[in-house]
């Protein structure tokens, strides 16, 4: 259960309060982990055109190749040709800045209840010994429509609600693409994931906003972790840096990519596509100077769905990894937090 309410990050450093022990991360034996302050390599991260992996071309045949071939190695894609205009993309972008700018009190409107996600506010506490992460989220669902909370959607600035409706409507459509483009690229049938998804994909947006922090080399913006989703669509901010991936066991930093959509891939399609796609460990570090904003939409599977390895992936070569599992956002949370890998709850 959630604890009660600590501050917001922004309420912390609008206060001008000495930084709370509660953000500092405890010291472990691996140095490695303690190279917060970005001095990392960066990591290639390959270009899919999404409209020519789906033409039944050889370019398209070559693109479904590049696909495979990344998420086998390291669970994250840049895609282009995803339908949705970069004025769409920036408009989001603008519109998230906005909404951070407002006050605290007119933030609050659209504040979250303890124990629950949807709404503004901070990391969710949910025991006393945990390292908070160096954020502020508004947290909405998005898809299907029927379970939108509208009194948790902004109406200031103005045009929010339209565009993140607007974008909603894009990012459906790209999303039903790219778990076709998935399906192809292991040769399944087009719908195979689809199917398994259930009708009721659901949609989640988060704009997470990073303030300045003082101490960059003790604090993340976000701890370590992988997504629980079937894949996210990602929008890092386009001029500030700070997302890092966990690949043979160095961190690397991701490039600044503006104008295209990072997809990387969730626990669940790591378990359909029986470990063969990898969701990568992620992680936000903090920036001394530099406010950064991010916007993740998390593509989920219908809750009620049972989902497993998809039979055509499994052979004697290759054991079935996972188990059937259900309600897996129930137990996420809970491993999240307490910087594990729920994934592994569902290891055979
Ligand atoms: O801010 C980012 O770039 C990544 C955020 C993230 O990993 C998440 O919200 O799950
Ligand atoms: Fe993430």
């Amino acid at each position: 259960m959630e604890k009660p309410k600590f501050k917001s990050v922004v309420e912390v450093v609008e206060a001008g309060e000495e930084l709370s022990k509660r953000y500092i991360y405890p010291l472990t034996d691996d140095g490695e982990d303690q190279l917060f302050d970005g001095s990392v390599p960066e990591m290639e991260i390959p270009a899919i055109d999404l409209s020519l992996a789906l033409s039944f071309s050889q370019e398209g045949q070559a693109e479904l190749s590049k696909l495979h071939s990344a998420l086998s190695a390291c669970g994250v894609v840049q895609v282009m040709n995803h339908g949705i205009t970069e004025a769409l993309l920036d408009k989001i972008y603008e519109l998230t800045k906005q909404f951070y700018w407002l006050s605290s009190e007119e933030k609050k409107k659209y504040e979250r209840e303890i124990g629950t996600y949807e709404g503004y506010g901070g990391d969710m506490i949910l025991s006393d010994d945990q390292v908070l992460d160096w954020f502020d989220r508004l947290y909405l669902t998005t898809y299907p429509e029927d379970q939108r909370q509208i009194k948790f959607w902004p109406e200031i600035p103005i045009g929010f609600r339209e565009t993140l409706h607007e974008y909603t409507i894009k990012q459906h459509l790209m999303v039903e693409q790219f778990f076709k483009a998935l399906a192809r690229s292991l040769e399944l049938e087009d719908n195979c994931f689809l199917e398994m998804c259930g009708e009721n994909t659901t949609m989640e947006t988060i704009f997470n906003l990073y303030p300045p922090c003082p101490r960059p080399d003790k604090v993340l913006g976000v701890k370590p972790h992988a997504d629980g989703s079937a894949f996210t669509l990602l929008l890092p901010d386009k001029n500030v840096g700070g997302l890092q991936f966990l690949k043979d066991g160095k961190w690397y930093k991701a490039p600044l990519l503006p104008h295209t959509i990072l997809v990387n891939i969730g626990d669940m399609i790591e378990i359909m596509s029986n470990g063969i796609y990898k969701s990568p460990v992620h992680r936000v570090v903090a920036n001394k100077e530099k406010e950064r904003v991010s916007v993740a939409t998390f593509c989920n599977v219908d809750a009620e769905k049972e989902i497993q390895p998809v039979d055509g992936l499994i052979s004697e070569a290759r054991p079935r990894l996972y188990k059937a599992i259900k309600d897996y956002d129930k137990i996420f949370y809970d491993y999240y937090q307490q910087g594990r890998r729920a994934i592994e709850a569902a290891l055979i």
